[in-house]
């Protein structure tokens, strides 16, 4: 089955702390066999337990290297020495499983899956308003102040982004997370074009 005949991959943006991983984990838990992660790649070594090809693929920095070369990745970054990234075959490979992708990822990766034949659908979640973004990031007590602030300000280009007439096929503005809730696993599961 190709991507494009009903196991399109969802790609979720918006901005960090709008309550992408709330509604993603609610519709995981809700649907677990219908929806699926992609496998990243990384050059960190594989901790005790983790499987190749499971948990990440392992891979030699050159081996990473060669295939940013070769654009093969949705989006790419280094943390704390070690490489880390999504390609274009990892996304392929979970609609070859019989599953709906989902990413959740950001702007400049919004774009770059928009480069690709991937075939993607894109939900934009956007905040209320941004004081209860700003409220949000605060009282989920993750993020210290320097990081906060980073991420409101990353939070203006996604809410311009995604405001854009065009930049996806739905907006959901978490307010009620229920009512957020119903509208993405509306257009999810019950809105899913046959191309
Ligand atoms: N509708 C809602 N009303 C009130 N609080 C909410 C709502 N949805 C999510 N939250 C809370 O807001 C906080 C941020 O949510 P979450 O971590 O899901 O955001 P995120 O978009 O996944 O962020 P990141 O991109 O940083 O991973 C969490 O503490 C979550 O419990």
């Amino acid at each position: 089955m190709s991507a494009a005949s009903g196991r399109r991959p969802v790609v979720v943006f918006g901005p960090s702390g709008t309550g992408k991983s709330t509604l993603l984990k609610r519709l995981f838990a809700e649907h677990p066999a219908e929806f699926g992660f992609s496998v990243s790649n990384t050059t960190r070594n594989p901790r005790a337990g983790e499987v190749n090809g499971k948990d990440y693929h392992f891979v030699s920095r050159e081996q990473f290297l060669e295939a940013v070369a070769r654009s093969e990745f949705i989006e790419h970054a280094e943390f704390s020495g070690n490489m880390y990234g999504t390609t274009v075959r990892a996304v392929k490979d979970v609609a070859e499983a019989g599953k709906t992708c989902i990413l959740d990822i950001d702007v400049q990766g919004v774009k770059s899956v928009k480069d690709t034949d991937l075939g993607a659908r894109f939900v934009f979640v956007a905040p209320p308003s941004e004081e209860e973004l700003e409220r949000r990031l605060r009282s989920r007590g993750t993020d210290d102040e320097a990081s906060i602030l980073k991420r409101l300000q990353a939070a203006k280009s996604e809410l311009e982004y995604g405001n854009q007439p065009g930049s996806c096929d739905i907006k959901i503005v978490n307010d009620n997370v229920d009512n957020a809730y119903a509208a993405l696993a509306d257009f999810i599961l019950g809105r899913e074009a046959a191309h």
